[in-house]
């Protein structure tokens, strides 16, 4: 390896024989029925190859299942693969399994020791080390009780800040801050992306928009295989359509394709991915005399891809039956956060200061609007028809609550709270004479 590389895996493989029965392993060494095989084989990982620069900071994407611990697993050296080769240089910590390394019965600063001797410091550097494994954990009183008795948020509090304080080279986080709450994982995103410059980081999570803020490069893995390994947004956007397109049963074209192939896979997707989704009745409100029967979401002209930035366009097409005609109709949209919180919307009376009318039977319906400049997360959308012809006072016939998830991403922007809010002037003024 030179240099520059931190990994190198080549070919790592882990295949797990599974059998029908318990009886059949034994029977199959024993050999009792010549030489039949009684299992089947099962590829956690095959032939999977990545090669990491010093200070780099990879993303591994794919749904359940699709190997992603197993390769962590290997290169963290806590499980042998079948085939194939990893390489390390430097030292690694990972937080992998939660609790991992850390003895039930002691307590938190006892773990913190005893974790230090394994890693090769003596008690006196642990102990300078110890205000600031402290402050970062930020569990109280609890350090000084045993760890089985640690919630799993503070059990990922204490394993993490341990871990980045142990001078890692390397540092492998398999979803492990997922149970800390939204602040804490903002801080460990915020220290690895700003202190941890140097470490070479492979980070697994299904949040994309951590994906998006920490990672310089993303792989995606699915069924064991790696099929994507290139730019982030790319990443994030080729896995997403990949998602989307399994789940409207649509079969994407299997393939292994590293980054500039997929544009040739997008097409395809982009294709088969026109058909509408359907609402869930029984999920509507209002008098319903018109109600949204299917939607669609497009970004800039082509189906959502995963993500959106600011200034998109975002365009939602909805097929709308209506029970009569209706010669004054309102369509409105809101984006509303995880936790139901409405952050815009706007309706088209104030915008558009105009009426709709409307026919019998179905309409399609297309709205659109800029995406906004807000802080990164997750939104979702909400339609909206209403009969009348005031702003706030009108007939609600139809409200389509959270139907479609937007992922915002801001990768070369920081949105300090919710939106940014530019500052106009400032002047500095001496004031010692
Ligand atoms: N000990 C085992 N025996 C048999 N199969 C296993 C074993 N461990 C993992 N697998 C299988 O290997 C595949 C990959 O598992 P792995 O845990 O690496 O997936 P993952 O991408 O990390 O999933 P998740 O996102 O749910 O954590 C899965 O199909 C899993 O069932």
């Amino acid at each position: 390896m030179n240099t520059e590389t931190a990994i190198r895996v080549t070919d790592l493989t882990k295949m797990y024989k599974l059998y029908k029965k318990p009886s059949d392993r034994l029977k199959e060494a024993l050999n009792l029925f010549s030489n039949k095989e009684l299992h089947e084989e099962k590829y956690a990982l095959k032939n999977f190859s990545m090669e990491l620069k010093r200070g780099e900071t990879v993303a591994i994407i794919g749904k359940n299942g699709s190997g992603k611990s197993t390769l962590l697993k290997m290169i963290a050296g806590v499980l042998t693969p079948t085939l194939g080769e990893v390489e390390i240089k430097g030292r690694i910590t990972s937080l992998i399994e939660l609790g991992a390394g850390f003895n039930p019965e002691y307590t938190g600063i006892e773990n913190i020791y005893f974790n230090g001797s394994l890693f090769g410091f003596e008690d006196k550097v642990i102990e300078k080390k110890l205000q600031t494994i402290l402050e970062f954990a930020d569990i109280g009183e609890y350090i000084y009780q045993p760890v089985k008795t640690y919630s799993s948020g503070m059990f990922a509090r204490l394993a993490f800040a341990l871990m980045i304080n142990l001078e890692p080279d390397i540092l492998i986080v398999d979803e492990a801050l997922s149970v800390g709450d939204i602040f804490f994982q903002q801080k460990c995103n915020t220290f690895m992306k700003n202190e941890m410059k140097d470490v070479t980081k492979i980070v697994v999570t299904h949040d994309m928009t951590s994906v998006a803020n920490l990672a310089d490069r993303c792989i995606v893995i699915s069924e064991g295989e790696k099929v994507f390994d290139g730019s982030t947004l790319e990443g994030i956007e080729y896995y997403v359509k990949r998602m989307h397109s399994e789940s409207f049963s649509v079969k994407a074209k299997e393939s292994n394709l590293i980054s500039n192939e997929v544009s040739n896979l997008y097409d395809n997707i982009i294709e088969d991915n026109e058909s509408f989704v359907d609402i869930d009745q029984a999920a509507l409100g209002g008098a319903l005399e018109a109600s949204i029967k299917s939607f669609k979401v497009e970004v800039n002209n082509l189906p959502y891809r995963g993500f959106v930035l600011a200034g998109d366009n975002v365009e939602i097409s909805y097929q709308v039956t209506s029970q009569k005609k209706m010669s004054e109709t309102i369509f409105g949209y809101i984006i509303s956060d995880k936790f139901g919180n409405q952050i815009f919307g706007e309706n088209t009376i104030t915008s558009l200061k105009r009426n709709f009318s409307f026919e019998e039977g179905d309409n399609l319906v297309k709205l659109s609007f800029q995406w906004p400049e807000i802080k990164e997360g997750y939104y979702f959308l909400t339609l909206g028809i209403g009969e009348g012809n005031h702003e706030l006072q009108h007939t609600i016939q139809c409200w389509a609550h959270n139907i479609f998830e937007l992922s915002c991403v801001s990768p070369h922007k920081t949105i300090h709270c919710l939106f940014n809010n530019n500052i106009d002037q400032l002047n500095i003024t001496n004031l010692r004479r």
